[in-house]
């Protein structure tokens, strides 16, 4: 899929077809047995409630002529019966489908959460998030008036036409085959609105979608936006996405209900076509009280007729949300175990880049035939200018993104040919944006290995000097953050990820610009305890502050898609090249600030 933002329309990559509705019934399938027990209590409500236009017709045809007055009694208590029932039946009802519904929105939601888990970097690159998060949420939400009421009340609507016809013939053959003659022109609408109805809802979940993924791009960016004081420009922009939004859901909406008005319309003239035909046969063929319990049958048979024509209306909109959902499920992840991946054993730690060419995108090379082999317990330094590759080198060696051509391998395994579990948790990975989850700090410092003790947890703390801060916090280590961090200074929040990565134990270490934001008297104090740490590991240190990766077993210069300059630092320092260039630009400025 092309990159995405948040004014572009999402293009539907996969057209719907009906087997969505066939993955739909999967869901509902498992509740295949509270769904009966409430579809038999529904019955129960309809038999109950057909019983009353049949106590009337009885009553008023025969025993109110007759002065019947204990069968008249008899009939009221059975009457006040069928409503009792009818009235607990309803209550069962509400709690039941309620409950049915949101547990299948809960299992699909759960379906989708865990495959966009599953989803790679690119996924994620390529889309605004806001749009990814209102298909969990809003999106699904969309569906549980269909699969809560909607569905349930399908069933039993159609059961009450069945049961109200059986009655209806039972009176009256001719005055029911009267009450059907209107149908065929609610068929005709149906299916004239169908096709308008699903383009303008498709419309509006991409509106919609738009307008979420703004609002969360402006809550993401609130402090840039503040420290620019955009906010009038942002005011624009959102009432034109906001305005686009308001306009398809007009459009939407009527469409929707071109079709209501139009069931209604046909169900009044044909009570009224009842009146006519029933009065002109009063004293013939019709008799009074049949004439009065027909009409309460029509209404009995009409309104779950409107009904069945307004969940073909839920159905066909929900379509437009289904399909987005399901698109989203489908999202094949490119990056996934093959299917005879095996598991990696626990590494030493070496590892090769062997002719490695990789692209974000087509026609644009990061990296170009790029080779090299680190030795068990080296530690690699990777510098060079802004872009050339760095951050992308070690994002294959993770395994977040695939090499187009040649292979990467960690103590021999190509990491295409080993499970990703097995691959990643052998290595502790500090990435350049550093994300401190809501939770304790405890909490954020476990998040790699979930039975750390809280020893364990200090212990790593200390050695990357973070325990000084953390133990001055009101709670300490069960200081409550809030997501990404905010209450933290950028050091602090390094110092928590580098602590994170730490407590792993693994063999092979990724610090990318781990100690940007650290100042140099703590960064002095951490590198000491690193130091000790890095014993028998392999680690990539990537760091623009040539200071702190001197010690480094071998530093790779990188530019240009390959790896320009290898080497110590003396060794480099003497080549007096691009690294001796970088680092003397560096050297001559800290003397000028000093
Ligand atoms: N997800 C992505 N999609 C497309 N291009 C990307 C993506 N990530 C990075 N790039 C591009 O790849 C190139 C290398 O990026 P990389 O992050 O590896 O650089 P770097 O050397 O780590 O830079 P820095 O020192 O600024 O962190 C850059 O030109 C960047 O624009």
């Amino acid at each position: 899929m092309a990159r995405n933002k948040f004014d572009v329309d999402e293009e539907l990559e996969q057209e719907f077809n009906w087997s969505h509705y066939k993955r739909l019934a999967q869901y509902v399938k498992p509740y295949k047995s509270p769904i009966l027990k409430a579809l038999f209590v529904i019955i129960l409500a309809n038999v109950a409630g057909m019983l009353g236009p049949y106590f009337t017709k009885i009553a008023i045809d025969e025993v109110i002529p007759q002065g019947n007055l204990t069968l008249l009694m008899q009939l009221s208590v059975f009457f006040l019966i069928s409503l009792l029932v009818i009235g607990w039946c309803m209550r069962y009802r509400i709690y039941a489908i309620t409950e049915i519904g949101q547990d299948i929105l809960k299992d699909m939601r759960y379906s989708i959460f865990e495959h966009l888990q599953r989803l790679p970097f690119s996924y994620f690159d390529n889309r605004p998030h806001g749009k990814i998060l209102i298909r969990v949420v809003n999106y699904i939400n969309t569906l549980s008036d269909l699969l809560s009421n909607g569905l349930i009340n399908l069933i039993s609507d159609i059961f009450n036409v069945i049961i109200t016809l059986v009655f209806m013939f039972f009176i009256d053959v001719k005055l029911t085959l009267y009450s059907l003659l209107l149908l065929p022109i609610l068929f005709v609408m149906v299916m004239v609105i169908k096709n308008k109805q699903r383009k303008a809802y498709q419309v509006l979940s991409n509106k919609q979608s738009n307008l979420n993924a703004y609002i969360h791009e402006s809550i993401s960016g609130i402090k840039i936006t503040q420290s620019f004081a955009r906010e009038e420009e942002n005011y624009q922009i959102f009432n034109e996405v906001s305005e686009e939004y308001r306009t398809s859901w007009m459009k939407a909406v009527k469409v929707q209900f071109l079709l209501w008005p139009g069931v209604q319309n046909i169900s009044v003239m044909t009570t009224c076509l009842i009146y006519f035909v029933g009065i002109r046969q009063l004293g013939v063929d019709v008799t009074t009280g049949t004439l009065i319990a027909f009409i309460g049958y029509i209404n009995n048979f009409w309104n779950p007729v409107i009904n069945i024509g307004n969940f073909y209306n839920s159905l066909i909109t929900a379509t437009a949300y289904l399909e987005r959902i399901f698109e989203t499920m489908d999202e094949v992840p490119d990056i996934q175990d093959e299917p005879d991946a095996q598991i990696l054993p626990s590494i030493k730690g070496t590892v090769d880049f062997e002719h490695v060419t990789f692209r974000y995108e087509e026609g644009k090379n990061i990296l170009n035939d790029v080779s090299f082999h680190i030795s068990q317990g080296q530690s690699i330094a990777l510098v060079g200018p802004t872009g050339a590759g760095k951050t992308t080198i070690i994002n294959l060696l993770s395994r977040f993104y695939d090499v187009n051509e040649g292979s990467v391998k960690v103590d021999g395994f190509d990491v295409r040919e080993v499970t990703l579990s097995s691959l990643r948790t052998q290595m502790g990975v500090m990435l350049q944006d550093t994300f401190v989850f809501s939770g304790t700090i405890l909490d954020n410092i476990r998040y790699g290995k979930l039975d750390a003790t809280e020893e364990e947890v200090i212990e790593a703390a200390k050695v990357v000097r973070a325990h000084e801060f953390i133990k001055d916090l009101k709670d300490g280590y069960h200081t409550v953050v809030e997501e990404r961090g905010s209450t933290l200074s950028a050091g602090q929040r390094q110092l928590i990820s580098f602590a994170r990565a730490l407590l792993a134990d693994p063999k092979i270490l990724i610090l990318d610009e781990a100690t940007s934001s650290i100042d140099t008297k703590t960064e002095e104090l951490l590198q000491e305890g690193l130091q000790q740490l890095l014993k028998g590991r392999t680690s990539f240190i990537i760091a623009h502050r040539l200071s702190t990766i001197k010690n480094s077993s071998q530093i790779f210069y990188v530019e240009g898609g390959r790896i320009a300059e290898a080497g110590t630092h003396d060794e480099l320092m003497a080549q007096r090249g691009l690294y001796h260039h970088l680092y003397q630009s560096q050297y001559d400025l800290l003397q000028v600030t000093d």
